[in-house]
């Protein structure tokens, strides 16, 4: 018999997760799995369950939380040796990687693609000692995210982060950075830079329309020095994607990157603080097996390398 352990956020989202619970492990053992679950008590724990699931040789795991709580898990999984599938089920306030994976909304849903079980081995994200999924950047303007107070996130969700935003613009000042791109050398103020796996962030899901998950490579946009009235004509390009042309933006595909900030600047992994730069990045390819709806490996067949 198949075994899985689902590892979940009890807080995340609207605490929607426990209620559900019953019918989850119902589906799953119908399914024919043996499952069991650990709520998790706080930051870390979600890593370290992942890490305990590993040793104990179950055959999935699945993630059910935000995208800090599946951060959290890949960073438990990605040194470990026989990792096994991993499944994700949405029920955070952002769900950027869920998104990404074109993984539907509803727990149940979630649940249904899982036990279809079709599984693709994805693209990892290293930068320092931290592994992300999705996108790690730095910049003055990543820095907004966290002066969203969580009550008010779980309150309102992702409308937060763009009314904050919104309020800080006029504040944001560029940062000479040096980045070197798999050698190449970029030496400039920048506003912002993204070092990306996948193609949504914050709602925007055209941001690195070109991102493919499993061809060992970043896609790195970096944004020029920019005044208000210039970030506000890109924000909107970005929207419908058509901002990758404009002499503001650097867009480049990346394994190794190496940032150096002249001055302090954050690092932002997948959405949380990951202490400060400079920061070097690595693409580990294919490095996890994702459970995913089959139409998103047919989306990424059909991308070009
Ligand atoms: N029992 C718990 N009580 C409080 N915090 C917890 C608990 N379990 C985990 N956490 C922490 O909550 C953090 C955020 O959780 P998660 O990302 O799942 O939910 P979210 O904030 O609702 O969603 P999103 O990240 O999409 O905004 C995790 O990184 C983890 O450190």
């Amino acid at each position: 018999m198949k075994r899985a352990r689902i590892i979940y956020n009890p807080t995340s989202g609207r605490e929607a997760f426990r209620k559900e619970l019953p019918v989850v492990l119902e589906k799953f053992e119908i399914a024919g799995y043996e499952t069991s679950t650990h709520a998790t008590t706080g930051e870390g724990d979600a890593s370290d369950a992942a890490r305990k699931a590993i040793d104990r040789g179950y055959d999935l795991i699945v993630a059910a939380g935000g995208d800090g709580t599946i951060n959290e898990v890949i960073n438990g999984m990605a040194e470990q040796d026989g990792r096994p599938k991993l499944g994700i089920i949405p029920v955070g306030t952002t769900n950027d990687f869920a998104r990404a994976l074109s993984i539907p909304k509803g727990i149940q849903n979630a649940v249904d693609i899982i036990l279809e079980d079709k599984s693709m081995p994805l693209d990892i994200g290293k930068v320092n000692d931290h592994y992300f999924m999705n996108i790690a950047g730095g910049g003055k303007l990543t820095e907004l995210t966290y002066e969203v107070p969580s009550k008010l996130k779980t309150m309102i969700g992702q409308l937060a982060y763009y009314i904050k935003g919104i309020e800080m613009l006029p504040f944001i000042k560029p940062t000479h950075t040096r980045v070197e791109l798999d050698g190449e050398l970029i030496d400039e103020d920048i506003m912002m830079f993204l070092v990306s796996n996948t193609n949504s962030v914050g709602g925007f899901e055209k941001l690195a329309p070109d991102a493919k998950m499993n061809d060992g490579y970043f896609d790195v946009l970096i944004l020029r020095k920019s005044n208000l009235a210039e970030f506000i004509r890109l924000a909107t390009l970005a929207l419908r994607g058509t901002h990758l042309d404009d002499p503001l933006i650097i867009y480049q595909k990346a394994r190794h990157i190496k940032v150096t900030p002249e001055d302090k600047m954050q690092l932002n992994i997948d959405g949380e603080y990951g202490g400060l730069l400079p920061g070097e990045f690595t693409n580990l390819k294919e490095h996890i097996e994702f459970v995913v709806p089959e139409k998103f490996i047919a989306k990424q067949e059909d991308l070009q390398d």
